[in-house]
C-alpha cells in the first residue's frame, strides 16, 4: 500500500452558503427608502435590524419575503432569485418563512385554533387529527393553555396575540423567522416573555431568524448580529445606509455619533428640526 492510500480523506471544508442574500437592493416607492443595500445571513444566524422609524426595516423584510419588488438589485432566497420564481415556487419558498408581523395580524373572524391551523391547512398535507395535535403543540410552545383554543382574537391580550401570531408561525416548521417588532406595545415583563420564546424557538430547531425591533434589550438579549439602518433623507448620496453590521456586543463601542444617539435614546439636532419645520 502506498502513502497516499493510507492518508485518510478529508472532506474538503465548503464555505457556508447564505440562506439569504441581498445584493445591491433598493427600493423607491415616491422616494427612495433602502438604497444599494447588500447583506449575507446565514443559516442559523439570528440578526436584529434596528434603526429610527421610516428607515426601512419594514421593507426589508417585506422585499425578503417577495411582498415588496425591490426597485433595484436581486433578493435570493438558498441562492435563487425570488423576485423571479414563479408563483408556484414563491408560495412554496415563502411556506419556509414564518412572519410574525407587527400587530399578530390575526384573522379577527376566526378562533385562535382556526387562525394557527390556517397556513397548516393550506398545504393540504395533514390529515385533521394531526393539525389538531400540531395546534396544541404549538400552542404549548409559546405558553398558552389549550383552552386558548376557543378565545376570539377579540378576547385576547396584545401579548397573546403576539403568541398566538409565533404559533401560527412556527406551525409551518419554518426555516426562516421575520420577526416585525415583536415586542413594541408590551409591558417589560411580556416583552421578556417574547425573548425567551425567540431565544427558546432557536434552541428547539435550527432556524435563521431577523428580527426588526426598537428594544434594545430584545437586541443583547436574542441577536448575534445587529445590522443598523439610518434614514436615506438624512444620508448624503454616497454616504452607505448600514451604520453597523456585526456583533451585538460590541454595538455600545462605536464612537460613530449617531448609532450612539440611537442606542441611548437621545433627540440629537432631531428638537431643532421640528422647532424648524412649525
Ligand atoms: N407600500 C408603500 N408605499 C409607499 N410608501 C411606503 C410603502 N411601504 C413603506 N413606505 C414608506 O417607506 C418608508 C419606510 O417604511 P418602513 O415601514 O420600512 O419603516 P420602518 O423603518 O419599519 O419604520 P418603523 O420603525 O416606524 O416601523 C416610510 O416612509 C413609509 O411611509
Amino acid at each position: 500500500m502506498t502513502d497516499q492510500e493510507n492518508e485518510p480523506i478529508v472532506p474538503p471544508i465548503l464555505p457556508i452558503r447564505p440562506i439569504i442574500e441581498l445584493e445591491e437592493v433598493g427600493v423607491t416607492f415616491t422616494q427612495p427608502v433602502i438604497r444599494s443595500i447588500s447583506l449575507q445571513i446565514l443559516p442559523g444566524q439570528t440578526v436584529a435590524v434596528i434603526g429610527e422609524s421610516g428607515c426601512g426595516k419594514t421593507v426589508l423584510l417585506k422585499s425578503i419575503v417577495g411582498l415588496v419588488k425591490p426597485t433595484t438589485g436581486t433578493v435570493r432566497f438558498e441562492g435563487r432569485d425570488i423576485h423571479s420564481l414563479s408563483e408556484a415556487e414563491l408560495i412554496r419558498t415563502r411556506l419556509r418563512m414564518g412572519f410574525l408581523f407587527q400587530g399578530a395580524a390575526l384573522f379577527d373572524s376566526l378562533n385562535v385554533f382556526e387562525n394557527i391551523a390556517f397556513g397548516v391547512r393550506s398545504l393540504g398535507t395533514l390529515p385533521e387529527i394531526e393539525i389538531r395535535e400540531r395546534v396544541r403543540r404549538c400552542l404549548l410552545d409559546v405558553g398558552l393553555p389549550t383552552t386558548t383554543e376557543s378565545k376570539m382574537p377579540s378576547e385576547i391580550s396584545g401579548g397573546m396575540k403576539k403568541r398566538v401570531g409565533l404559533a401560527r408561525a412556527l406551525a409551518l416548521n419554518p426555516d426562516v423567522m421575520l420577526y416585525d417588532e415583536p415586542t413594541t406595545g408590551l409591558d417589560p415583563i411580556m416583552t421578556d416573555v417574547i425573548n425567551e420564546l425567540i431565544l427558546r424557538t432557536r434552541k428547539a430547531r435550527p432556524i435563521t431568524s431577523i428580527i426588526v425591533t426598537h428594544e434594545m434589550r430584545t437586541v443583547h438579549k436574542v441577536a448575534d448580529r445587529v445590522v443598523m439602518f439610518y434614514p436615506l433623507s438624512r444620508l448624503r448620496e454616497s454616504d452607505p445606509q448600514i451604520l453597523y453590521d456585526g456583533p451585538a456586543d460590541q454595538l455600545q463601542n462605536s464612537s460613530d455619533v449617531r448609532i450612539r444617539q440611537f442606542i441611548e435614546g437621545e433627540a440629537g439636532d432631531r428638537m431643532q428640526e421640528l422647532q424648524a419645520s412649525t
